[in-house]
């Protein structure tokens, strides 16, 4: 039997007494390349966030391979690498330098963590030397992206991964994640962008107010329809339309 790679129950989170995530549970089944959807707000980085260890759950518990988040924190950290929203990264070091840190944190041979980190620099086109806050908005997230894999986790948590990525990069990204999902890996990633998510990944779930709306292989969720229309199925459309901004186009009376 396989064990999940990541399974969440019936977390909750509050925030100043507004509920962002509501009795929410996932599996995320070894194996597969998983998408997160929702819209803005629903709660994709809280509870991504409270499956990766980074925020406490009012309630609930996840599970990483078995090893409970909360209660084996180091169990479960040492087999996932993080993207996560926003990752504050130490930027007065260079690609190469951050690369080492988080190498040698992980405990890994400096020599394997100068092969590995050469590997990633090469792969996502990034510049070894630069100064990390001279990155663009798209290589700080390929080298957050580089900081979760450099150790070879068994499952990768990436937050918005082609966030301000440049289609070229992107689909090197796709590459990377297919080929580590191909050698036994696991990903769960959230996005906006339902194509990318319709290729990509095999699995995902639609939440919207911090509940799961509709989960599963994404042929079945589609249904038939392209996930975009699934999408705003599920959640609703646009709640006004531009109608309602006349004042916008005063300047055309
Ligand atoms: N630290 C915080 N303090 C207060 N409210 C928060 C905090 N973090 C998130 N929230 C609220 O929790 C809800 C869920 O937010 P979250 O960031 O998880 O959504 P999301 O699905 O990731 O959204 P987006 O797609 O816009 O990134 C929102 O209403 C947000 O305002």
């Amino acid at each position: 039997m396989t064990t999940d790679a990541l399974v969440l129950q019936g977390l909750i989170k509050d925030f100043d007494g507004s509920r962002a995530v509501d009795s929410l549970s996932l599996t995320v089944p070894s194996g597969s390349l998983f998408g997160l959807v929702g819209p803005n707000g629903a709660g994709k980085t809280t509870t991504l966030s409270m499956a990766t260890g980074l925020l406490r759950p009012d309630q609930g518990t996840a599970t990483v391979l078995g090893h409970d988040v909360w209660a084996d924190p180091a169990g479960a950290k040492a087999l996932m690498g993080v993207l996560p929203d926003g990752m504050r990264l130490f930027d007065r070091l260079s690609g190469a330098e951050l690369l080492r840190y988080v190498g040698l944190l992980r405990r890994l041979p400096a020599d394997v963590v100068a092969q590995r980190s050469a590997d990633l620099l090469g792969v996502l086109g990034l510049d070894a030397d630069k100064l990390v806050v001279d990155y663009s908005a798209g290589m700080t997230k390929k080298i957050g992206l580089a900081c979760a894999l450099i150790h070879g986790p068994r499952l990768l948590v990436l937050d918005e991964p082609f966030e301000a990525v440049d289609p070229v990069s992107g689909e090197g990204i796709r590459s990377i994640l297919r080929g580590y999902v191909q050698g036994g890996g696991t990903v769960i990633l959230s996005s906006h962008v339902m194509e990318l998510v319709e290729s990509l990944c095999d699995r995902l779930a639609v939440i919207a107010q911090g509940r799961v709306l509709a989960e599963g292989r994404v042929e079945d969720v589609r249904a038939g329809e392209s996930l975009q229309q699934r999408f705003l199925d599920l959640v609703g459309g646009p709640v006004s339309g531009s109608e309602d901004l006349a004042w916008l186009r005063s300047w055309s009376d």
